[in-house]
């Protein structure tokens, strides 16, 4: 079964644009749960542009799935997933400034670190999931590390899905294929939408989870949160 992660991200977008607690977060994570969705995943970059910190904490006590956090493993990051006992914490390689996620982890050029922090993780209970791009020599890195899983960036897969599924998928089967061989459990995320999910879902063998945010909240606007969750779950069928 692939688990779908609603990334409620851009929920804490809104709510920030005017201050206040409108939409409330913890909310969304109580209703995505509600609706279907099978984990939760935010992102609680260090300017918090939308996630705070105090969002990690108080969605933690709501989740009756499985809590999953992103971001770079800054020690106060590291502190915080620990402190809050993340069900899995997928490691992130951004800049502080950077508009969004758009590159996975050089896991060769960053062994030592990535082993350290794995292991620091592990210790305490977490899954570990690596952010790469479908590359075999990153992902055999990434299995170097000791981590359980790696998370596809799947940026590149979405922008060349209307020209050509087929192509576009390419690299992301072969990646997964390799990942399987060298015994590493597959998640996905980044620009997977309603129109380009239940192809990669089909063509991933072993897809353990995808998470899914902006496309799904855009989606949300006109269809609702209930409906749009259950279409996306469609999609994994
Ligand atoms: C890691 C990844 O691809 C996304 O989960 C990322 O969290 C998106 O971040 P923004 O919502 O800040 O664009
Ligand atoms: N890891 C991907 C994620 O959580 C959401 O990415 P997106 O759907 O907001 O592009």
């Amino acid at each position: 079964m692939t688990r779908l992660s609603v990334n409620i991200n851009k929920i804490a977008t809104l709510r920030n644009s005017r201050g206040g607690n409108v939409p409330s977060v913890k909310d969304a994570a109580i209703n995505c749960q509600k609706f279907g969705a099978q984990g939760i995943t935010v992102h609680p970059r260090p300017d918090e542009r939308h996630i705070t910190r105090r969002d990690v904490y108080e969605i933690k006590p709501v989740i009756t799935t499985e809590f999953n956090i992103e971001g770079y493993p800054s020690e106060d990051f590291l502190k915080m997933v620990i402190e809050v006992q993340a069900d899995q914490v997928t490691l992130v390689p951004d800049k502080h400034n950077q508009l969004t996620s758009d590159h996975g982890w050089d896991t060769w050029g960053n062994i030592d670190f990535l082993k350290e922090v794995i292991s620091r993780l592990q210790e305490h209970g977490i899954r570990t999931s690596i952010f790469v791009d479908p590359d075999s020599e990153a992902i055999e890195g990434a299995a170097e590390t000791g981590t359980q899983r790696i998370e596809l960036y799947t940026e590149p897969y979405a922008r060349l899905y209307p020209l050509g599924r087929d192509k576009a998928i390419e690299p992301f089967a072969e990646a997964a294929v390799f990942a399987n061989k060298v015994g590493l459990e597959i998640n996905a995320g980044h620009d997977l939408n309603l129109e380009n999910l239940n192809y990669f879902y089909k063509n991933i063998p072993n897809l353990k989870e995808v998470s899914i945010g902006h496309a799904l909240i855009a989606d949300s606007l006109y269809l609702g949160l209930e409906k749009t969750i259950q279409e996306y779950l469609n999609c994994l069928r």
